[in-house]
């Protein structure tokens, strides 16, 4: 599991080594794991490191000295090095030992940002150090307006790689948030810990692929805002038929969904439960869907009976339920039957205050808009979209339920917490009826959970789980072209099969 902790929170575990006087040696350790991680990727890009261009953006901080000291250890390398200077003043000791290495500088200024840009876009390394966890505000001056212009300049036909160092500066290193302008990176260094802005909103899609460099702030951090399940933590999550086991034994799940006029999400839903594997799905809808459904699935049980009146662990209600009025009553029922439900879609507009953990939302950022404004809430999708890690924890807190918020990153918060960030999934998965498998993936998970002693932050971890399994089977299956829901039930068994190889081994803890 990798954990993350805000930039707040980071800046109070160095405290301590600060103040013992070991600060030039955490940023030596910082600028050392920066610099490897730079030469092993220009060796993969170039064969080699020698003859390569790189070029250091280096603002006034101590993020600037880090980026300066691993520019002048490329310099000793036989890496050509620029540093362009974003702010007037700098690190004295990372200058004067980047300028000793041989580094020429650029001053970067408004009229100079064609300059630089050029000179970034024909290297081979670009390293971003203009800001770091003391970034306040977004970017300004000329760092912003270079900034605004990498997009179009840096990132057609030959593309430097560019490597933010900490974090991509313009990003807000607590919340994710970007204010204004940012340098979207390929792959972040980072220090210490992953900062929770490099795990949430904007921040997640800008800081690419992230590497983590231990430099002993460790047994200062506190409990992580922000977690993401690897896949061991997800092999642990999920259950296995033992021997002796029946379909009643394991599981059944009930799903609620599809109506006269959305028929396919319930068969979508249906069919991707049954590929994750339970015990039984019944599905409870009316007849045209019924029928679809057996089409289909033949394996799944339908009727057109009552919530109360059918027997399962779990449930799935509102994908496609349009404004059908049996299935809002079902989806209201299996709210209030204490069981583990996902509630989807048109089902999110029965939400009330005081729910409990086990009834999972599934809103995109539209619909919890919709929502937190039925709530009371005064917000927009643009600013849950610019914050999710706010609003997550602000509609879990206010609805008493595990929210799960799908975006490029999908945020799952439990009210009080835990938080949890899956970046599995591809964008062509942003399609019709990809929610509809997302629920049918969590619903069977949540059907055949062990539930001996469920504890705070349970659903939520299998919710990040489901969420992890629907990124990778997209993922898998956009390998054979645009991803199509009603064929990625064989990628989701596909990818379950594939977690066999982290199941932890009798006597080894899953992370619940
Ligand atoms: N501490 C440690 O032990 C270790 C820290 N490490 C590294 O230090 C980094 C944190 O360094 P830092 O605290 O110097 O902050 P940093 O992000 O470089 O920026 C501060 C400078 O930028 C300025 N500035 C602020 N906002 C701005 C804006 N919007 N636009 C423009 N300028 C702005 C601000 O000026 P001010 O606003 O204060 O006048 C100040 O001059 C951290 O991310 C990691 O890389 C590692 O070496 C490991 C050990
Ligand atoms: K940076």
């Amino acid at each position: 599991m990798i954990s993350a902790y805000s930039g707040t929170a980071v800046r109070a575990a160095e405290r301590p080594l600060l103040d013992a006087g070991q600060g030039a040696e955490l940023m030596q350790r910082a600028a050392h794991g920066l610099f490897s991680f730079c030469a092993a990727l220009l060796k993969e890009r170039r064969g080699r490191m020698y003859g390569a261009s790189c070029v250091v953006l280096a603002g006034a901080g101590n993020n600037g000295a880090d980026a300066l000291y691993a520019g002048a250890r490329l310099l000793k390398r036989g890496c050509a090095t620029t540093a362009v200077r974003t702010s007037s003043s700098a690190h004295a000791e990372a200058l004067s030992a980047f300028l000793a290495a041989g580094g020429r500088v650029l001053e970067l200024s408004t009229d100079k940002t064609d300059e630089a840009l050029q000179l970034c876009r024909a290297a081979d390394l670009v390293l971003d150090g203009v800001l770091g966890t003391g970034g306040k505000g977004g970017l300004r001056g000329p760092a912003a307006h270079l900034a605004a212009l990498a997009p179009a300049r840096l990132r057609r036909g030959h593309a430097p790689a560019v490597v933010a160092c900490d974090l991509p500066s313009g990003i807000d290193a607590d919340t994710g948030q970007a204010p204004g302008p940012y340098l979207q990176a390929d792959a972040t260094v980072t220090f210490g810990a992953v900062k929770t802005g490099l795990v949430a909103g904007p921040g997640a899609e800008a800081a690419g692929h992230i590497e983590v460099v231990d430099i002993g702030i460790t047994p200062y951090l506190g409990t992580p805002a922000v977690n993401r399940l690897l896949a061991p933590d997800i092999a642990a999550l999920l259950p296995r038929p033992a021997a002796g086991d029946q379909k009643y034994s394991r599981g059944v799940l009930g799903i609620a969904a599809g109506s006269d006029t959305y028929p396919g999400a319930a068969v979508l839903a249906t069919g991707a439960a049954l590929a994750t594997g339970t015990g039984m799905v019944r599905y409870l809808g009316p007849e045209p869907v019924r029928r679809l459904i057996n089409q289909a699935h033949p394996e799944a049980v339908c009727s057109d009976s009552t919530v109360p009146l059918t027997h399962v662990q779990a449930w799935v209600a509102g994908p496609g339920a349009g404004t059908d009025e049996a299935q809002r009553r079902r989806a209201v029922d299996a709210m209030a039957s204490g069981l583990p439900c996902v509630i989807d879609a048109d089902a999110l507009s029965a939400v009330e205050p005081g729910m409990g953990e086990q009834v999972i939302l599934t809103p995109h950022a539209g619909e919890l808009t919709a929502l937190l404004n039925r709530l009371g809430e005064d917000t927009d999708r643009e600013s849950i979209e610019a914050d999710p890690l706010t609003w997550v924890r602000k509609a879990a807190a206010l609805t008493g339920a595990t929210v799960l918020l799908k975006g490029w990153a999908t945020l799952v918060a439990a009210p009080g917490g835990p938080v949890f960030s899956q970046a599995d999934a591809t964008p062509w998965l942003a399609t019709a009826g990809s929610g509809d498998t997302l629920s049918g993936i969590l619903g069977a998970m949540l059907s055949t959970a062990r539930k001996s002693s469920p504890h705070p932050g349970c659903y939520a971890a299998v919710a990040a789980a489901a969420a992890s399994i629907h990124g990778r089977a997209g993922k898998l299956a956009a390998e054979q072209g645009p991803v199509q829901p009603s064929l990625l039930p064989e990628a989701i068994r596909r990818v379950i099969s594939a977690m066999e190889q982290w199941r932890p081994g009798p006597g080894e803890a899953g992370i619940l």
